[in-house]
């Protein structure tokens, strides 16, 4: 069965909880420090003031927040694991992997604190832009050559997390986070998982099933020996496609989606295709990531090398 992640209506409010218990289990090293925080002690979240609400998700609410001593912005994302095995399996999976990872185009978290009861918060740059589902809303579908720069960031950094066998499973626009510099950055690795083998499966159905890839819901038609990797590379198509045309591309637009009619597009009908009118590098780059077939599919390193990619940038 498909999980169909929905946003669950945290508890919190605007107040902090209280996690004065900061426990240090994964010390961030010098290179994840940012400069500003470099030099100073560890903090706990008394010394954070929150700012506002940034969002919810399923895995709790993410807070703007100013350090008092220096007034630099971050984000702290607060999740009420408590007792539930999913939350507390998908946080400590996003820590794990936020522990591991260090690149310019992934979420760089600073600091965890963990209180006994099951309350953790995770400290993070703060993207001022929001994400890429919501700067489409507001500002309007996104241009080939801003589409060109933010492929490239969102490559470099699924080349950084296949390099270190991460595979994401939750590639879309509302998981990429944008700063003012118009940086882009990989977020939310609650669904994600570190392959510990070459060959590992990874054909379990968690994610947003809207950007699933073909065989992740028929493994035998379309992904003989599925390892995961591509299943990103067919989301970041679906993604490109997205922010382009300014609508989900798989059903039309305003009906809502179901599993089922999901499944029906993804699996039997044709791969989403570019408008005309586009350049030849762009229909070939969307091409190169939403073939049916994984084996097929480019790996993220190959794309950084697509045409597309490599036209100068303009941002
Ligand atoms: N570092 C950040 N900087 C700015 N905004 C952020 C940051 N991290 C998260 N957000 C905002 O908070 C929202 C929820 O964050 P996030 O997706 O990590 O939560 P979640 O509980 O894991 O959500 P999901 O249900 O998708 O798993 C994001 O959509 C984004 O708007």
């Amino acid at each position: 069965m498909a999980l169909v992640r929905g946003s669950r209506q945290s508890k919190l409010g605007l107040r902090l909880p209280d996690i004065t218990e900061r426990r240090p289990r994964f010390p961030p090293t010098a290179s994840q420090l940012p400069k500003t925080t470099a030099s100073q002690q560890p903090t706990t979240t008394a010394d954070y003031e929150t700012v506002q609400v940034l969002g919810h998700g399923n895995g709790g609410t993410v807070y703007k927040v100013v350090q008092k001593k220096t007034s630099n912005l971050f984000a702290l994302k607060v999740v009420n694991a408590g007792s539930d095995p999913t939350m507390r399996r998908q946080v400590f999976r996003e820590m794990d992997i936020l522990r591991r990872t260090d690149s310019p185009y992934v979420v760089k978290c600073h600091e965890i604190f963990e209180k006994p009861d099951g309350d953790i918060a995770i400290l993070m740059e703060y993207m001022d832009a929001g994400t890429l589902d919501s700067l489409s809303k507001t500002g309007g579908a996104l241009t080939e050559r801003t589409l060109a720069h933010v492929a490239r960031q969102i490559l470099n950094g699924l080349n950084y997390l296949h390099a270190h066998k991460i595979v994401h499973r939750d590639i879309k626009p509302a998981n990429l986070l944008v700063n003012k510099n118009m940086e882009v950055k990989i977020a939310d690795f609650g669904v994600s998982k570190i392959m510990h083998r070459t060959l590992d499966a990874c054909d379990s159905y968690v994610g947003t099933c809207a950007y699933m890839s073909p065989e992740r819901f028929d493994p035998d038609s379309y992904g003989a020996n599925y390892n995961g990797y591509s299943g990103d590379i067919w989301s970041l198509g679906l993604t490109m496609l997205e922010l382009f045309v300014g609508h989900f591309p798989l059903l039309p637009t305003g009906q809502k989606p179901d599993w089922a009619t999901l499944m029906c597009a993804i699996c039997f009908g044709e791969p989403p295709s570019l408008p005309e009118g586009v350049s030849d590098e762009f229909r070939g780059f969307i091409e190169c990531c939403l073939q049916k077939d994984s084996g097929k599919r480019w790996t993220a390193s190959q794309l950084l090398s697509h045409p597309f990619c490599r036209q100068p940038d303009n941002n």
